[in-house]
């Protein structure tokens, strides 16, 4: 059983919902959020931590609903690495660090930095004085310090140039831990998640395994989120040709943009199976993937 799933999740803030009915399990090998800015991914993500209550549906932690779960618990085996700027800038990097320790292993600090690639010596530098790369990893290692089963990575790589990324990625690859990770990137979420879920306008609009997603998309926004953003450390989406998200409100969110749209797609389309593992949200779906 998966440790984390969300089941027809619906989430909003003041009463607008911008998450619709989203059901994901965080399986093993690692899951992918994708889509572009303002898609609901960072929301899903605050949803799979907690920090945001459903408005319909619910996310299962184990057997239970997450908002009936023992919260140190939780604590232990689902943490994020959030964005590097978000350390203390006050605070010495091996104080961050401890932070997520006991008392009793306050001694790991060490032994921590090291298993992410850092100089213990740094432990006593503020976030300033580190590289972006260096800076990166310490979020890492505060994340590990609780030990968890499960780590939620927004953009972990997006501030980083190209060579960093590319080790970071590296050292997220080789952690026990299983993620969900939140990104634009496809290249990253091709290393790092077996399977992936694309997001438009708060809708799953496809999901399945990502080499197979993307090497064969079923839906036309994966197939146009591919071809803007081809490789690793290319140009962000903004860079590239990213029209901003204008919905449909009825029918098919993604019908404006689409250049596959009919009639039939004033009507909105179910999310349902379109090959093996594979589920998409398009009624040209077969023409695509053909
Ligand atoms: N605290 C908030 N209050 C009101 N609306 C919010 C809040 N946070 C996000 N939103 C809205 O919810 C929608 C989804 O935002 P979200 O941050 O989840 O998108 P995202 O896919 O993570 O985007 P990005 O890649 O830019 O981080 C957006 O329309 C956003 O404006």
């Amino acid at each position: 059983m998966t440790m984390l799933r969300a089941e027809r999740v619906t989430l909003g803030y003041g009463g607008r919902p911008v998450v619709h009915d989203v059901s994901l399990d965080l399986t093993e090998g690692g899951v992918g959020l994708i889509g572009e800015s303002g898609s609901g991914k960072t929301t899903l993500a605050r949803a799979f931590l907690g920090l945001l209550k459903p408005m319909s549906g619910d996310i299962w932690y184990g057997e239970r609903p997450l908002r009936e779960a023992d919260r140190r618990r939780f604590r232990k085996d689902v943490q994020p690495v959030f964005q590097a700027e978000a350390l203390d800038p006050r605070m010495r990097i091996g104080a961050s660090v401890a932070e997520g320790l006991p008392r009793h292993e306050r001694g790991r600090v060490a032994e921590l930095l090291e298993q992410v690639g850092l100089d213990p010596a740094l432990a006593g530098r503020r976030p300033h004085q580190l590289s972006g790369g260096q800076r990166q990893r310490v979020v890492i290692a505060r994340a590990l310090a609780v030990g968890p089963r499960l780590l939620i990575l927004d953009e972990p790589t997006s501030a980083l140039d190209v060579t960093v990324q590319a080790r970071i990625l590296d050292l997220l690859a080789g952690l026990d831990a299983e993620r969900l990770l939140i990104t634009h990137n496809l290249a990253v979420v091709r290393r790092l998640c077996r399977t992936s879920y694309v997001l438009f306008a708060g809708r799953v609009v496809e999901s399945g395994p990502t080499a197979e997603l993307l090497a064969r998309p079923a839906h036309p926004y994966t197939r146009a989120l591919r071809d803007a953003v081809p490789r690793l450390g290319g140009p962000p989406p903004e860079a590239s040709g990213r029209t901003e998200a204008v919905p449909a409100a009825t029918g098919c969110p993604y019908r404006l943009r689409c250049p596959l749209a009919v009639a039939e797609c004033e009507r909105a389309p179910e999310l349902r199976e379109v090959a093996d593992g594979r589920r998409a949200a398009c009624h040209r779906a077969a023409d695509v993937l053909g």
